[in-house]
């Protein structure tokens, strides 16, 4: 939102970042179920006289937001998706104030996950897995609505099924053309829904949890291939395909980024002036680098709509 200072043009937002709040719903059975969300808050309100006067009557003070935190956390008496929490943070910061046109709240999920004894699922043992889950809402008091999901550090690796040939050769090219390599990469995704208002948003219980179980569920298959694996051209046509993969299976995600690093295993081969072959590489002994990597990231949309 611009406004206009003294014939200056004026954009501002204020908020509190990195709010850490963990939440335990105990069900009568026993079960209990756990989150650990680090929730940031930006508000986009009327309160220019705080900037240009020293004048905080219409500041909504960022310690609220945080205390806010703690109480919607209070009143979800229902375990509930990360994002439906941030829906629910971003219809009270724009319905309570006034002044406040619309709020950004984006979540981190620490991927907490019930652990299993004896292939039985504990009652309330959790572990730290690996995969991140996040999301980005953006409420306007019009009950406009934007959603954004994501994953974050999903780390997959395939020992064959992947070549890169046909590239540019150049004076500068020294990459030798091969259909046998490794193929490692830790994926990045984010996806943005088609519902558009807050009255939009389905009301299942856990509705998001469970899509963004299946849109990693999609991106590891299709990485992958089933059980003997599916050939891979390079990082961009593996990229393409799992990005077309998810708009295929959800009609309610309108578009998809993919960032998918190319974490590279060198052919180990050691040589000396006496021994040309100390170690000769035969698709068996790499030498594992992420430092300098490879970058593909492409995004992939329904309509022309940005991400
Ligand atoms: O799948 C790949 N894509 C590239 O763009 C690239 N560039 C490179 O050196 N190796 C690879 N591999």
């Amino acid at each position: 939102m611009a406004d206009e200072i003294d014939g200056l043009k004026f954009e501002q937002q204020h908020g509190k970042s990195r709010v850490r709040v963990a939440r335990v719903w105990r069900k009568e059975d026993g079960r209990h179920f756990f989150v650990e969300w680090n929730v940031n808050i930006s508000l986009l309100s009327d309160c220019l006289s705080a900037y240009g006067r020293g004048n905080n009557s219409d500041i909504v003070a960022t310690d609220t937001m945080k205390n806010t935190v703690y109480v919607k956390a209070k009143e979800c008496v229902d375990a509930l998706s990360v994002e439906d929490f941030a829906i629910e943070l971003g219809r009270h910061f724009t319905s309570f104030y006034q002044q406040v046109t619309a709020a950004i709240i984006k979540i981190v999920e620490k991927p907490w996950e019930r652990v299993y004894i004896d292939g039985q699922p504990h009652e309330h043992g959790f572990r730290l897995g690996s995969e991140i889950h996040t999301t980005e809402v953006i409420v306007k008091k019009s009950g406009a609505l934007r959603l954004t999901s994501g994953i974050e550090g999903l780390a997959v690796l395939k020992t064959t099924k992947s070549g890169f040939e046909g590239f540019v050769r150049d004076e500068y090219t020294a990459l030798p053309e091969t259909r046998e390599r490794m193929l490692a990469t830790e994926v990045s995704a984010l996806w943005r829904y088609h519902f558009e208002s807050l009255s939009s948003i389905p009301a299942k219980p856990l509705y998001f949890t469970e899509k963004f179980l299946d849109v990693k569920k999609v991106l590891i298959s299709t990485f992958f291939g089933h059980v003997k694996g599916v050939y891979s051209p390079s990082v961009q046509s593996t990229l393409y395909d799992m990005a077309r993969a998810v708009l295929n299976r959800f009609p309610d995600i309108s578009s998809i980024n993919l960032r998918m690093p190319n974490l590279h295993f060198l052919p180990a081969n050691i040589s000396s002036k006496d021994n040309p072959a100390i170690v000769k590489f035969d698709d068996d002994v790499y030498i594992p680098t992420d430092e300098p990597h490879g970058t593909i990231q492409a995004s992939l949309s329904r309509s022309w709509s940005r991400m």
